[in-house]
């Protein structure tokens, strides 16, 4: 049996205020610190040791698997960062409230925004300061790889080749693995281990700080998940 660990960074200082993330760079609020120890005190507690960690570029992520792996004494484990994990991007949506938002376009719009899969939110023009290709940490992508905007769909066509060339492979040697990232590169994935539909998958919220458990089969079949608490 493999067996993985899936953590959603704790709350961050827009999911307080309400307001559309994606990939801008924003920090923990106190209580996502609190989250990120308080997961990290769970997974100590139930006995988990991890050989390797993954995460995202955006330091809500990294600071979470920080904070989570001080409490476990564990800081020392390899750590690999990779955009692939990073949140959805979200387009012209970044930075805008979330009720705001609703009351411009309406909630059928921003439901489908948020949830459809299919959904396009409105694209960046690449000339605005929050396209990432004007971010040093983007540096090395292709024009093609650097989103002016992303369904959860093209979210699951980014984070998959990393699950299946660096996290499976990590499984395959008998690792136990810890995977911090966001809502949304989280969903796509438990989507994809899961074979979840479309329409399933509109259903699936992942919340802050909380680790989801995942029991797979040699074949990468999902036998059990299930939350710590
Ligand atoms: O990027 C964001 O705004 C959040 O991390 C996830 O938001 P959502 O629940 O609206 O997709």
């Amino acid at each position: 049996m493999l067996k993985i660990v899936l953590l959603r960074h704790g709350e961050s200082v827009w999911n307080q205020e309400n307001r559309f993330t994606g990939w801008t760079d924003v920090d923990l609020s106190a209580e996502g610190v609190r989250q990120a120890r308080q997961a990290g005190a769970l997974l100590r507690q139930h006995g988990y040791r991890f050989d390797v960690a993954y995460t995202s570029v955006l330091k809500r992520a990294i600071k979470t698997l920080d904070l989570a792996l001080e409490e476990m004494d564990q800081l020392w484990i390899p750590v690999q960062k990779s955009w692939r994990l990073n949140e959805r991007f979200y387009g012209a949506l970044q930075g805008l409230n979330k009720a705001e938002t609703i009351a411009r376009y309406g909630a059928e719009q921003v439901r489908k925004w948020r949830r459809d899969p299919l959904e396009h939110p409105p694209a960046l023009a690449p000339d605005d300061p929050r396209y990432p290709g004007h971010d040093a940490r983007y540096a090395h992508l292709t024009a093609r790889e650097l989103p002016l905007t992303e369904n959860l769909t093209e979210t699951l066509a980014r984070v998959l080749p990393y699950w299946t060339e660096t996290i499976v492979p990590a499984l395959r040697r008998r690792q136990q693995v810890l995977v911090c990232a966001h809502g949304n590169s989280l969903r796509a994935l438990v989507q994809y281990i899961d074979h979840l539909t479309d329409a399933e998958v509109t259903q699936l919220d992942i919340p802050t700080g909380s680790p989801l458990v995942i029991e797979l089969d040699d074949d990468l079949n999902r036998l059990q998940q299930y939350y710590l608490t």
